[in-house]
Formats: structure tokens, C-alpha cells, sequence
């Protein structure tokens, strides 16, 4: 397949790099210290799946990319706008885009600039970031995609196409990674949602990974709420689960050997970067406010986040 990575960070990366061991043709799009250094050193992944290390084309102007089958769109959702802008030089008609990003609205800005047709929703459960220039460093989690065409909520979902197809082959090849096709796109990303507005929130307002929040009776309560409001909100939305999200992430949660891990949001809070609050727990306000649903706990999260998201932002 020719792969653009598009935001080659701690996802985008990780994925490209994977696919690209297998013999795909992934071209990098990256910026900064990072690009320079992925130019002149290549790529590096230490991962707790395997460390590897992988030189490929990378370059800060999609139109030097080519056209390609598929693009992986792994920018941070605050940058979701204007890489879209871009994408049109590396699509062919059948081309797919596919976002792996947190949150619940990136699907339809890609969709407003290259059309519905050729977005593909996904959800990505992986802790990976950029270490320093040109390396990546992954920590923890299944690195599993979970994807599918996307569509308007009110829409069939459309076949599976010839594409998908091929990314899961090439998934399923690939070491460090695994990849799995969604019937439902949206109960997919907003399954995810829930998890990550739970995650997310608790890690970076506590300052605390995730053993001590599950082992603490009055946060492990709060993390549940959170998932609670965004399923309802979810529910608002008419998305239908065909399961129960608050179960099912507790029940796995409440097993996981994941004690030290905490979240990427918590990551930028703590290196001060820019956060995603906007497109997480802003976006779940919004949402719960257009269908009036309360939403107090994500409320009183993102109220707390706010300052210091402000204070990376400046
Ligand atoms: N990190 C993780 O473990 C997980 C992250 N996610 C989600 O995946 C998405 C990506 O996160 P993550 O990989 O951590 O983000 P990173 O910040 O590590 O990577 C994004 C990269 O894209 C670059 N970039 C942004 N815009 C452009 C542009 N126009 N041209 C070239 N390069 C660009 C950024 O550069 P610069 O730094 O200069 O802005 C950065 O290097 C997010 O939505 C996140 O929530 C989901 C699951 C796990
Ligand atoms: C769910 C989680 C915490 C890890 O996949 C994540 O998506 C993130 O850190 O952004």
C-alpha cells in the first residue's frame, strides 16, 4: 500500500513505522526538530512490542507526497483544520482517509473538506509519544486500530471497501500492532470517547496514573461517572451500542496491568504542550448541551483542566 502519514508523532509514527517494516511505501509528514531529525537519522521506536528503527521519506508539504491509497491522520484535533486543508494534492477519487485521533469530531471536518466518501473513522488504544527528535517511545496498550468507513449518523454504513480490506491484511502482517473492522463507526468512536474523557480526565486532574485512581473508592466512582455522561450524551446523539460501554471498559480496566500508565492528554498538560480539552471534554459539554443532557462531572473536569490547557495554549 502507499501510506502517507500525516502528524508522523507518538501514533502516526509508531503505525507508519510498523507498516512500513512490512514493505509498505509510508511517506512521513512531520515538522520541526522532529522532521529534521527524522531526515537525517530516520526513525526510531523503542517499544515495549519490539525496538526498531526505520528510514523513510519525510517531508512538511503533503503536496511533495504524491498521491497515495491511503493517508493515516494522526495530527493532535486542534490541527485537524488546517492539515485538511492539505490533503487534496495526495487523493486519488478512491483514496481513504483515516483518523486516528481521540474525539468525536474530527470525522466530519475531514468529511467538509475531501467528502464523506473518502473518511474513514477510527480509534486507536496504544501509549506512544515522541521521546525526543526522530524517536518515538511506546509504552504500553494493545496498539490495536479499530476502524471503518465513515458515514452520517442517519446513513447505512456503506460496504466494506477493497481498501479496508488491504489495511487489515497489512495490519494483521505487521508485528506490534493489530487492527479490527467496526460494524457501527460512530458507537466506535464514541465508546472510545467514554474511555478516553474517564482517562484522560482523571489522569491529568489528579496528576496520577491510572492504579491510583482505580484504587481510590471516590475517583474510581468519578472515573465511572464520566463514562456514564458521555454515554448518555452518546445516546442523545442516536448513537445505539449493541453493549454497554460503562460495563465493558470497567470490567477490562478493573484487570489491566496498567497501573503506571497515564494518558496522552496528561502527557501534553505535564510537558506543556497544547491540549486536546477542546476536543475532549469541550466537545462533550457542547454535545451534551445541544441535547440537554446534564453533564456535571466532564463540566467540572473541564472547568478544572481549562486554566492550565489556556496556559500550554499561550
Ligand atoms: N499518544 C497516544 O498514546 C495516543 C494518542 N491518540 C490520539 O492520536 C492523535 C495524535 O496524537 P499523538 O500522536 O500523541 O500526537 P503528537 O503530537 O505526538 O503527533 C502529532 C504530530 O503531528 C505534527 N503536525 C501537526 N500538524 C502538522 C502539519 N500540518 N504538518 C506536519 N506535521 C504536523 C505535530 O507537530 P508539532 O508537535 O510541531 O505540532 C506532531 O509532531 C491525537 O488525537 C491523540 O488524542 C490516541 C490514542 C493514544
Ligand atoms: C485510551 C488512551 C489513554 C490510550 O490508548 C488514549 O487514547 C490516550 O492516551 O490518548
Amino acid at each position: 500500500m502507499e501510506i502517507a502519514v500525516y502528524g508522523a508523532g507518538g501514533v502516526g509514527a509508531y503505525y507508519g513505522g510498523r507498516l512500513a517494516e512490512q514493505g509498505h511505501d509510508v511517506t512521513l509528514i512531520a515538522r520541526g526538530e522532529h522532521l529534521d531529525a527524522l531526515r537525517s537519522d530516520g526513525l526510531t521506536v523503542e517499544s515495549v512490542a519490539g525496538d526498531f528503527a526505520v528510514d523513510l521519506p519525510a517531508t512538511d508539504d503533503p503536496t511533495a507526497v504524491g498521491e497515495v491509497d491511503l493517508v493515516l491522520f494522526c495530527v493532535k484535533s486542534f490541527d485537524t483544520a488546517d492539515a485538511a486543508a492539505a490533503l487534496d494534492a495526495m487523493l486519488r477519487p478512491d483514496s481513504a482517509v483515516l483518523s486516528l485521533q481521540n474525539g468525536v469530531d474530527n470525522e466530519d471536518v475531514l468529511a467538509d473538506v475531501v467528502g464523506t466518501e473518502r473518511v474513514w473513522g477510527g480509534v486507536t488504544y496504544i501509549f506512544s509519544t515522541i521521546k525526543e527528535p526522530g524517536v518515538v517511545e511506546h509504552t504500553g496498550g494493545p496498539a490495536e486500530i479499530v476502524f471503518a468507513e465513515y458515514h452520517d449518523i442517519d446513513d447505512p454504513a456503506p460496504e466494506r471497501s477493497a481498501l479496508a480490506d488491504a489495511l487489515l491484511g497489512a495490519c494483521e502482517a505487521a508485528t506490534g500492532m493489530s487492527a479490527d473492522y467496526t460494524e457501527d463507526v460512530h458507537a466506535t468512536l464514541w465508546d472510545k470517547f467514554a474511555l478516553i474523557c474517564a482517562q484522560a480526565g482523571l489522569t491529568a486532574t489528579t496528576r496520577h496514573p491510572f492504579g491510583d485512581i482505580r484504587a481510590t473508592e471516590e475517583t474510581w466512582a468519578l472515573y465511572r461517572r464520566v463514562m456514564e455522561e458521555v454515554v448518555a450524551i452518546a445516546h442523545a446523539e442516536g448513537v445505539r451500542f449493541g453493549w454497554d460501554p460503562v460495563t465493558k471498559w470497567l470490567d477490562a480496566m478493573e484487570s489491566m496491568d496498567n497501573e503506571e500508565n497515564y494518558s496522552s492528554l496528561h502527557y501534553d498538560l505535564t510537558h506543556g504542550k497544547r491540549m486536546e480539552l477542546d476536543a475532549l471534554h469541550g466537545s462533550a459539554v457542547r454535545h451534551a448541551r445541544e441535547h440537554g443532557v446534564d453533564a456535571p462531572a466532564v463540566e467540572t473536569i473541564d472547568a478544572i483542566l481549562r486554566p492550565q490547557a489556556d496556559a500550554n495554549e499561550s
